[in-house]
Formats: C-alpha cells, structure tokens, sequence
C-alpha cells in the first residue's frame, strides 16, 4: 500500500483515544480507506481526498456523504455509483452534520437542526443520522462516549468475546404463529453461583428459565466497574442538565446503578440484527438506565419515539414480528408496528469499537431501539465481520420472581407499560406454542419506582442480589 499513498500519512484518531494501539493497523485502514475513496471518486486527486479524509476525522462515510451531497443529482455513472455507496453501512466517527436518509436510500444534509434544541421533525420513511455526541444527546434520551475503555483493554474483551460467542445461542420466537429464531446470538453473563442458580432457575425470560447463563470472565467484571462509575455520573449529568427542575424522573430509582448482568449479544455479518422493541421492565422496574458497549464492527443502534396514540404500546422486548397482546393478534401487531416506524421516522445512531451508549431512564417507555441489518459493513481488525454488544443491567432486589405476582395459568407475570400505566400481565402470549391467559393487575410502585405489594408476606421477603461489578 505504500506505493499507493506516496507521503507520510497522519493518524486519524480522535485526541483523547489513548494511544497505545497498534500502528500498523492504524496505518492499514488509512490505506484501505483511501483505496475506497479513490475508487469512489476517481476524479478527486488522491492528496486532496487524504485531507478531506482526515478532516472527517477518518470516517469514510462522512467523506462520501459531503461529497455526494455537494453534488449528487447529475446522472453520471460517479454519482450513481456515490450514491449507491452513500447509503451504505459504512465505518464513520464524529461529525456535527446531520443527514436524513429518504426513502430511495439517498443521503440528505439536514442543515441547521444540530443549532436547534428541538427535535427536528421526522418526516415518514426518513432516517435522521446523529454523529456528534451533542446532537445524540440532544435529541434522543441517549448518551454516547466515543473510545470508552483504553484501546488495548477493548480489544482483550473483544477478543475473549468472540471466543465464547462460539457457545452463543439463538432465542427462539414466534411470528405469525411459526417459531422462527432470533437474527443474532447471545448469552447473559453473571458474577456469582448464587446469580447463576436464579438466573437458571428463579427468574423467567420469554416464559421459560435461561440455560445460556454464563459466568463473567475478568474482563467482563473488570470493564463493569469502568461502566458503572461513567453510567452514575452520565444519570446525574441528565438529571442536573435535562431532567425537569434537575429532579430525577418519578419512578427512577435515586439509588447508585449497579449492573447485576450483563446480555451479550453477538452480530455475525451485517444481515444479523435485532428488531425494534423496548427492553422487558419486568425485573429492572420503571425508567431503567441500561450500559450498552459496541465492539467490532460498527453497526447502526436505530430509535424512534413511541408515539403517545400508540395505545398498544408497551415496554416489554416485543419485537416488531413478535408483538402480541390480549387485543390484536400478532400479524395486526407487527403491521401496524412497521407502519408507525416508517410514518414517524427513525434516528439512526452509529456505534462504533469501543463506543458506549448509555440508555437513559426515558429510553424504555417511550421509545424504541433497533439494531439494522446492513447493506455492507466495514470488518474490523479483530472480530471480522462480528459485533459484540455487552448491555450491562441492574436487576432490582425487589422486582425478583420470588416477589411478582403469577397469573392464572400459575406462571410468572411481566410488567408492561402503556400510556405511562404499568400493569402485570401473562407472560404466555410470549411463549411460542402458549396461549396467555386474561390475568391483569395494575402495578403500584412508590416514587423511586420501588414495587408496593398489597400483601404483606410478600413486602416481609427481604431482597438478596449481589453486586455484578462488586462480587469477584
Ligand atoms: O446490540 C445492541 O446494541 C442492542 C441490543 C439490545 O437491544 C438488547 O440486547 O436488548
Ligand atoms: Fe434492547
């Protein structure tokens, strides 16, 4: 590749990415970035495209977008093809410009929105691209930092992940009645026997225990602390900046947020994905805050807003195909899903190696999140065409099984949300080849979002879980 960039290349990390990764696999992606640039843009002098390359803080993406955007409607064979690619899945980094996809997949500058405070309105088929942590926290209820952990440090987990990604399972569901698989692997990861054995044997996920839990590995545990200490101070930021009067929200817990699990999910190629849904409240309790830590390849963390007609919203992880519920079977469900999502919009976040997005205690009930199946991807250094997410979670001590009430059929309930109201419901629609029954209780929880039972054995049961991160 030397022969093909005739001078000294500069580096193209960002400042505060510690410095201690390789060189020469630096030195190997400006090449291989340039090599697709110039294929791209053959017209562009190879110097001038290093330039813009670096003033896009390496993301090729970015460079594609400004350049198409410039000047994309002449029907020139470059243009189609820049257009083509503009649509793509590409590696980007920070950019304060935002782009709207529309619905022929072309790629829009959005100009003066990132200036405004207010979310821009989404208009139908449209995908809003945020790049800057700024804009990201501005306009969705998430916060994301760029080279979270030190580099060496994210790729050993990288590493060890993608090792035992090879255990990894898929989850099965049901869409229109046919069990299908989920598009992505995973497996949940906790740090004790004691977590272990409830995690397999107490508590309940999609109507049946988990056989897929694993034990932390050290990397796991070491980076949770890491996690912990920036979601608690990224909770207070929110609160201090965004939240109504610098108060927590009702129902958030005031407490300090200790990851007691964490889902690690595995996405091999740039066809595996996860739909849209909101992730189960059942056992985080209201207005949860989740850890979520990219590694490998980027992909695109896809949001929308739950809009408040949504009746039939709920925060429960029904997955577009997968949503039932006692009032509309599952194919009204998932069409009509599908037709919200594309009449409102989305906003489209990209989540780079080593980015962490925290998920703010709003994020569940009021909007949902996606990963997208990919046209391309970039493969990365390390896990090739591989992305590995670790969602470090809190599961509260006093929404254990031991305490949520059962339904008729004698299962487990889960705690749904709709139009701010949450209420315990059958768990069984969720089970593939299960009917639910009609069980509905409204579910009362005090001010930090802490359950209050009606019974008294079960207020007298005392909470007993571990520390994920504080339990070695
Ligand atoms: O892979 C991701 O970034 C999101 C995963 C997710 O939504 C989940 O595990 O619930
Ligand atoms: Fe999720």
């Amino acid at each position: 590749m030397d022969a093909f960039v005739s001078r000294k290349r500069p580096r193209l990390s960002n400042p505060s990415e510690p410095k201690h990764e390789s060189s020469d696999s630096r030195e190997d992606t400006t090449d291989t970035k340039l090599a697709i640039l110039l294929s791209l843009f053959p017209t562009i002098k190879q110097d001038e495209l290093l330039d813009i390359l670096v003033s896009c803080e390496g993301s090729v993406e970015s460079v594609v977008r400004l350049l198409s955007a410039k000047d994309s409607t002449a029907d020139t064979p470059v243009n189609k093809k820049r257009n083509a690619v503009s649509s793509l899945g590409m590696q980007t980094s920070l950019s304060s410009h935002v782009f709207t996809t529309a619905e022929d997949g072309s790629l829009e500058p959005l100009h003066g929105s990132a200036s405004r405070k207010k979310l821009p309105v989404l208009r139908k088929g449209k995908t809003l691209h945020l790049y800057s942590p700024e804009d990201i926290a501005t306009y969705t209820p998430c916060t994301i930092i760029h080279n979270f952990l030190p580099a060496q440090e994210a790729n050993a987990l990288l590493l060890e992940l993608i090792e035992e990604s090879k255990q990894f399972s898929r989850a099965d569901f049901q869409v229109f009645n046919r069990t299908v698989q989920s598009p992505h692997t995973n497996a949940v990861y906790v740090s004790t026997p004691e977590e272990h054995r409830q995690q397999t044997s107490e508590y309940i996920h999609g109507g049946t225990y988990r056989t897929d839990v694993r034990q932390a590995t050290p990397h796991l545990r070491s980076v949770s602390r890491q996690v912990q200490k920036t979601v608690n101070e990224e909770i207070n930021k929110r609160i201090r900046d965004v939240y109504p009067d610098g108060k927590k929200l009702q129902y958030q817990s005031p407490k300090e947020w200790r990851p007691n699990a964490a889902v690690v999910n595995c996405y091999d190629g740039p066809t595996e994905s996860v739909g849209y849904h909101s992730d189960k409240l059942t056992y985080l309790g209201p207005h949860p805050v989740i850890g979520s830590l990219s590694l490998g390849v980027e992909r695109e963390f896809r949001v929308r807003q739950i809009v408040p007609r949504d009746d039939d919203e709920t925060a429960e992880e029904d997955h577009e195909v997968n949503k039932t519920s006692p009032f509309l079977n599952s194919t009204h469900k998932a069409v009509a899903s599908a037709a919200r999502a594309d009449a409102q919009g989305q906003i489209s976040i990209h989540l780079p190696h080593n980015s962490l997005l925290i998920m703010h205690a709003e994020m569940q009930e009021e909007w949902k999140h996606s990963i997208a199946a990919a046209q391309t991807i970039s493969p990365h250094p390390i896990s090739g065409n591989k992305r590995i997410n670790i969602t470090y979670r809190w599961y509260r001590d006093t929404l254990h099984p031991r305490y949520t009430p059962r339904c008729k059929c004698g299962e487990h309930t889960i705690l749904r949300c709709s139009q701010r109201k949450y209420m315990w419901m059958c768990y069984a629609g969720y089970e593939p080849g299960k009917e639910g029954c009609s069980f509905f209780q409204w579910a009362k929880f005090d001010d930090d979002g802490d359950p209050v039972w009606e019974d008294k054995a079960i207020r007298d049961k005392a909470p007993t879980l571990a520390n994920f991160s504080a339990s070695q």
